[in-house]
């Protein structure tokens, strides 16, 4: 699947925290529209990479790109713009907003510019707006939010409102999304809503995924490429099939089994 120039390419990245080696000398690359899943035992530095990608962290060695370009520099903030866009462990909604407001957050610093400055009247605000406007409902068709758009975040059910994550996550457009386990705490009907809507969103958008998750059902019917972790390192990697037989991942499964019986 890896042709060509890798969409994201992370290169001998580390991140200590003192002396803890958090994540030691990884390296690992996305593809365009690829669905790339990252797994390990807990405390292994599935998140600390993915905050090292989405810009919170600045690694303490190693390089990352997007498209070929170095991200060292680019600001938190500046990193949706740019194509990266992530949704975290805890739904981060904003709970008193209703879901069209909260997928309008999602959009890109540039765009939140011509919707406040809408307030002006101006002919190329307003165009803006409506643009913003249609950007929110096709997102909510695809994810299937268009009934909710007017509900407040804070009263959907959890499922639906890591929808609305998603929502937020897609609605720049992005050509990277960050999923740091997106099935954790739903119940099974509401993984199969997310897996439906996820296959959607591939089925129509050039988006690639980056998705960290324990739940091994979810990851092997969505991903197509595993890098695994174990103490900050990349110990194994490959198709869901080989990774799943690899002698070196059984064994850092069960060694955390052994250490908790
Ligand atoms: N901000 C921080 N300061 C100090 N140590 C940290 C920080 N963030 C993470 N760590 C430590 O780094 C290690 C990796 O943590 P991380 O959260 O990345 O693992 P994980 O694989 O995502 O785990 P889990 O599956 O339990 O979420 C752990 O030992 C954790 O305690």
């Amino acid at each position: 699947m890896n042709t060509g120039a890798p969409l994201l390419s992370v290169d001998n990245v580390s991140m200590h925290f003192g002396g803890l080696k958090a994540v030691d000398g990884v390296s690992l690359t996305v593809a365009a529209q690829q669905v790339v899943g990252l797994i390990g035992p807990n405390g292994s530095g599935k998140s600390t990479l993915i905050n090292v990608i989405s810009r919170i962290y600045d690694p303490t060695g190693g390089t990352v790109k997007l498209d070929d370009k170095e991200i060292a520099g680019v600001a938190v903030h500046e990193i949706a713009a740019l194509g990266i866009t992530r949704t975290f462990q805890n739904v981060r909604l904003f709970p008193t907003m209703t879901v069209r407001d909260n997928l309008r957050m999602g959009t890109t610093s540039a765009t939140r510019a011509g919707f406040v400055t809408s307030g002006l009247a101006l002919p190329a605000a307003r165009r803006e707006e409506k643009a913003v406007d249609q950007q929110v409902e096709d997102v909510a068709v695809l994810l299937g939010l268009e009934a909710q758009l007017d509900r407040v975040a804070g009263d959907l059910p959890y499922g639906l409102q890591k929808l609305t994550e998603l929502g937020r996550a897609l609605i720049s457009n992005p050509k990277l999304i960050l999923l740091d386990e997106p099935v954790a705490g739903m119940n099974s009907s509401e993984k199969q809503a997310l897996v439906a809507a996820l296959r959607r969103v591939r089925a129509a958008r050039p988006v690639a995924f980056l998705l960290v998750e324990h739940d091994m059902a979810f990851v092997m019917s969505l991903t197509e490429y595993l890098y695994v972790l174990n103490f900050g390192k990349l110990i194994a990697q490959g198709s869901p099939e080989h990774v799943r037989a690899d002698p070196g991942v059984i064994e850092a499964y069960l060694g955390v089994g052994h250490a908790e019986s």
